[in-house]
């Protein structure tokens, strides 16, 4: 069953189309958004997030179109954005509190998630902790556990992992995997690093804002005939592999 639908979205600045008729579904699952830098990963969050209206089409999350129902329908959203947005001088716990405080749990409500969510991520030992003093891969993971305090059956994870030494990348990326598996949640993740993409169900190929391909990495290298998701991203984009830079490996 769809959880997010997207239709025929598109979304340009002045003459740079970010995003031109993008349409695709979710299920439960995760869902890999693989694009270099530009591609329009970042703008799509911000329209379906609804920080920016999208100029044509449609989006709905779990029956609500979140042009008629964008409060009822963030509620259902948990994001992790580019940025990151934690109160540095303040500690987990009362990080998290002012979430929940945000969005409108009870007191009850905020003490039982966020004991849940900090012991999903294994952080219950720092919950005081003032942030400033967390490593760059807790304060990442302070920010997933903040996503999940209302029980989001979307999460949307915007290049989550940038700035990340590799054992902490792969680390953040496990826990959502297994977050997904366990609590059958729709997750989005965009990267422009191809090793993220390659345990997706699926990988939704982002470029120069059309979304060329949907499918699973290896429905992906098989439709190309090559031998990598790397090697299938090129087919696909028609890019040549000096993008690789921009799309790189771990
Ligand atoms: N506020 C803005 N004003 C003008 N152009 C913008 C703005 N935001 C994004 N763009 C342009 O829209 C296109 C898509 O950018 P977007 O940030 O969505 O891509 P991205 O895939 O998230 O890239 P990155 O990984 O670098 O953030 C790019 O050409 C970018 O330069």
């Amino acid at each position: 069953m769809s959880i997010l639908s997207v239709q025929s979205v598109s979304k340009s600045y002045g003459s740079v189309a970010a995003l031109q008729a993008v349409s695709f579904n979710l299920a439960a699952g995760f869902y890999a958004l693989l694009g270099p830098n530009g591609a329009g990963k970042s703008t799509l969050f911000q329209v379906l997030t609804g920080l920016f209206a999208p100029d044509q089409g449609e989006i709905v999350l779990n029956g609500l179109n979140i042009k008629h129902n964008l409060p009822a329908a963030l509620a259902q959203m948990g994001v992790v954005f580019q940025q990151p947005a934690l109160d540095l001088d303040l500690s987990v716990q009362t990080n998290l509190n002012f979430h929940g405080k945000l969005h409108g749990l009870s007191n009850s409500n905020i003490k039982a998630r966020s004991q849940a969510v900090l012991a999903q991520l294994a952080l219950t030992e720092l919950a005081n902790q003032t942030c400033r003093r967390l490593s760059g891969g807790n304060r990442r993971k302070v920010e997933l556990a903040r996503a999940l305090m209302t029980e989001p059956q979307l999460l949307l994870m915007d290049e989550a992992t940038v700035g990340l030494d590799p054992a902490s990348r792969a680390s953040l990326l496990t826990y959502v995997h297994q977050l997904c598996d366990q609590q059958k949640l729709c997750v989005l993740w965009a990267t422009h690093l191809i090793d993220e993409a390659e345990n997706a169900q699926q990988v939704l190929v982002l470029h120069k804002g059309k979304l060329l391909a949907q499918a699973s990495p290896a429905q992906l290298i098989a439709q190309t005939a090559t031998s990598s998701l790397l090697e299938a991203f090129f087919q696909l984009s028609g890019e040549t592999p000096g993008v690789e830079a921009k799309l790189a490996r771990l």
